[in-house]
């Protein structure tokens, strides 16, 4: 007779506990040592379609904080375009390195033929530390590729159109805190004054509301203030301010246990991604302090808006219009949070889950 030998049991792996956490779908690590290419792609969720999202060059401090912002970030493209009513569904890519200094036209297209391996699946675009000349080179390798320059028959920059829906989005918090959504004589303080937020410090100034900023970038500062007459603030002191409204246009995580303590404003809007640390902790301790969070993954759509119109064909002018109906759903989401005393997170991303449900259901009886 054989005999049956107990194997231990298989420690459990961080990354995989990570995945199944969320729910992602794949994960695919890139290694590429003549390029140097270090990179993670996520794919969370292909109910809605492919699964779209940018591709982020950062100097992450290690690489678990890589595969926490990879995973976050793909989990938040399958929400954005669900609540947004696109047919896409999540991932997102991170590449581990300087863009200053590690980025090559080879380690890009490198990094194309991995994107491209996996047939459509997923598809990406432009964000922080990538540009659209990197687009260029990505498309050299694979058409899964998105947001390429007009001249290429692409969308172009998506900053513009990301900037009008974060601007709808704050004009329908202060609505729903004033009564008006004018924001004439309203102060917000922007952090980070990149592709996004620059934009959007204009279509405030153009409002006439009062416009702080502040970037890791002395010198893009300086120009910024002067070109729209904002008022410079050192990068420690932006949570310090007693402004109207916050609205964080860098990286995410920003408001968290230490920010919570210096807060003072009366409304949280702005373009980066999963700004909230811990959705769940951070997301209630707003809502018991008073302060308004218009959901980032709802009003930070207008790039992805840009993307899908390059897809559909639908154009700049139908964009702008998905853009603007931005400002309906985030009341929308305000009414639903008050209803259902849950937080107005919570109300978009059960608003979002419904309907990849619904089309889950739909597709396997068809
Ligand atoms: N570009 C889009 O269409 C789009 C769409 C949706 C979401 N977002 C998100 O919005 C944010 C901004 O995007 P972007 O395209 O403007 O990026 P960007 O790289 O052009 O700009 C980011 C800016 O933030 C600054 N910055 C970084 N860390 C900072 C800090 N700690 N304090 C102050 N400034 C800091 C950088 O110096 C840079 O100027 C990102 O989180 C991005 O994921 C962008």
């Amino acid at each position: 007779m054989l005999e049956t030998k107990q194997l231990t049991p298989v420690e459990t792996s961080p990354i995989f506990s990570k995945m199944v956490d969320n729910s992602h779908k794949n994960l695919v690590f890139c290694m590429d040592k003549a390029t140097g290419l270090k990179a993670i792609i996520a794919i969370h969720d292909t109910t809605l379609g492919p699964a779209i999202g940018g591709t982020r060059m950062w100097h992450y401090r290690s690489e678990a904080d890589a595969l926490d912002d990879v995973l976050r970030l793909s989990r938040g493209m399958t929400y954005k375009s669900a609540i947004t009513g696109l047919n896409f569904g999540g991932g997102n890519a991170v590449i581990i390195g300087d863009y200053n200094r590690d980025k090559s036209e080879a380690l890009m297209r490198r990094f194309g033929k991995f994107v491209n391996n996996l047939n459509g699946e997923f598809v990406t675009a432009q964000d922080v530390g990538t540009t659209l000349k990197d687009m260029e080179y990505i498309r050299m390798e694979t058409p899964h590729v998105v947001g390429l320059s007009e001249a290429l028959g692409g969308s172009g920059q998506t900053g513009p159109i990301s900037a009008y829906g974060v601007y709808m989005g704050i004009k329908a918090s202060v609505k729903e805190l004033w009564g008006n959504d004018s924001l004439s004589g309203k102060s917000v303080a922007v952090q980070g004054i990149g592709n996004v937020g620059e934009h959007l410090v204009r279509l405030l100034r153009d409002e006439d509301a009062r416009v702080y900023i502040s970037d890791l970038d002395d010198d893009r500062l300086t120009a910024v203030a002067r070109k729209h007459d904002a008022i410079i603030v050192p990068n420690n002191q932006i949570y310090d301010l007693d402004v109207d409204i916050y609205s964080p246009c860098a990286l995410g995580a920003t408001v968290n246990n230490e920010t919570l303590k210096r807060l003072k404003c009366a409304i949280i809007a702005g373009s980066a991604n999963n700004q909230l640390q811990d959705e769940e902790v951070h997301g209630q301790l707003l809502m018991d302090m008073g302060i308004l969070y218009a959901p980032d993954f709802l009003i930070n759509a207008g790039g992805l808006i840009s993307v899908y119109s390059e897809i559909s064909g639908g154009g700049k002018k139908r964009a702008l219009q998905q853009a603007e109906n931005i400002y309906k759903v985030t009341l929308d989401i305000f009414r639903m949070s008050k209803r259902e005393q849950i937080t107005p997170n919570q109300a978009a991303l059960k608003i979002a889950e419904k309907r990849i449900a619904d089309i889950r259901s739909l597709k396997a009886n068809s």
